[in-house]
């Protein structure tokens, strides 16, 4: 027996972290999942029911009640709508966990019974297979035992750390959209073997499993990536010349830049 989550819009990230919690051995029968009442809505519900098994339905009042855990997955733009719903029914001492970026503790607590008990979080889609990060911070009303209850939902999701809610903006743009940024690596990297005479199919596999090894070497190592690039770039070698080139075209400026325009956007939808 795990304790009893609702899950209110089950898109993208809603189902990754419930697909990541399951995959760890949450129970499916203690976990509801919310859609909305469309024919897409219906055609996702018996989707996730045959999934990952478990239970559906268009009411988020009726999945919160009796409920633990309530993780709000749906767009920023929707939390405030969802937490109305809720908030008459939430069990008393239930926490909701956010995952919509840039929507406050301090908001979601004004739409909520005074003393609920919020954690806002920034997971990302790795999430679905154990992969991801999350970033949580609690409301004013979460303590210790509250946020050890979503840690634990979340363990199965991947890595989990603590961070101070003013530094979420951060690490929406940096680790919550950083999947993205790496795929558009593994796409451009495919593409540039195409351009260079490899079968699609061959640089497709060479770019994802580059990204892949890299990535695991510096996590398995937890060397300085700079040490372990060193070591991939000979004197004059092939590296040297390539990446001269990323230099040149500022592939660095462009990264901060992108992340600081995502954490002014995370800002922006917040305010
Ligand atoms: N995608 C990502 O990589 C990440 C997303 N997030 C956050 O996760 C949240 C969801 O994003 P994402 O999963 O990409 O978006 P999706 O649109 O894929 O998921 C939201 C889902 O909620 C459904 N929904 C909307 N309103 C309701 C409602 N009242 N009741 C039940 N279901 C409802 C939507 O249905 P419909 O489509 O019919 O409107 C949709 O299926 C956002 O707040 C985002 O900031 C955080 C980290 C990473
Ligand atoms: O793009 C977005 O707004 C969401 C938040 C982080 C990743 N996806």
């Amino acid at each position: 027996m795990t304790e009893r989550v609702a899950i209110l819009g089950t898109g993208n990230m809603g189902e990754a972290v419930l697909a990541g919690a399951i995959g760890a051995g949450w129970s499916p029968g203690d976990v509801t999942a919310t859609v909305r009442a469309t024919e897409h809505g219906t055609a996702r519900a018996a989707s996730l029911r045959e999934r990952h098994g478990v239970a559906t339905t268009t009411d988020n009042a009726a999945a919160v009640t009796g409920a633990e855990l309530a993780v709000v997955a749906v767009k920023p733009k929707d939390v405030p709508a969802v937490l109305d719903e809720i908030a008459p029914v939430l069990t008393a001492g239930a926490v909701v966990v956010s995952v919509a970026a840039g929507v406050t503790t301090a908001a979601m607590e004004r739409s909520l019974r005074p003393g609920t008990p919020v954690v806002r979080t920034m997971p990302n889609t790795p999430a679905q297979i154990g992969a991801g990060i999350t970033a949580v911070a609690p409301g004013a009303a979460a303590d210790e035992t509250h946020l050890a209850l979503v840690e634990r939902f979340l363990a199965g999701t991947g890595d989990v750390v603590r961070v101070a809610e003013k530094d979420l903006d951060a690490v929406t743009a940096l680790s919550g959209g950083g999947p993205a940024y790496v795929f558009t690596v593994i796409d451009a990297l495919a593409e540039a073997g195409v351009h260079a005479g490899l079968k699609r199919d061959v640089a497709s596999r060479l770019a994802r499993q580059t990204v892949l090894g890299a990535a695991r070497l510096a996590v398995e190592t937890g060397e300085h990536p700079a040490i372990l690039r060193e070591r991939v770039t000979s004197p004059a070698g092939t590296t040297a010349a390539g990446l001269r080139v990323l230099e040149e075209r500022a592939v660095r400026a462009a990264f901060l830049a992108a992340v600081e325009a995502a954490r002014a956007r995370s800002l922006e939808l917040g305010a």
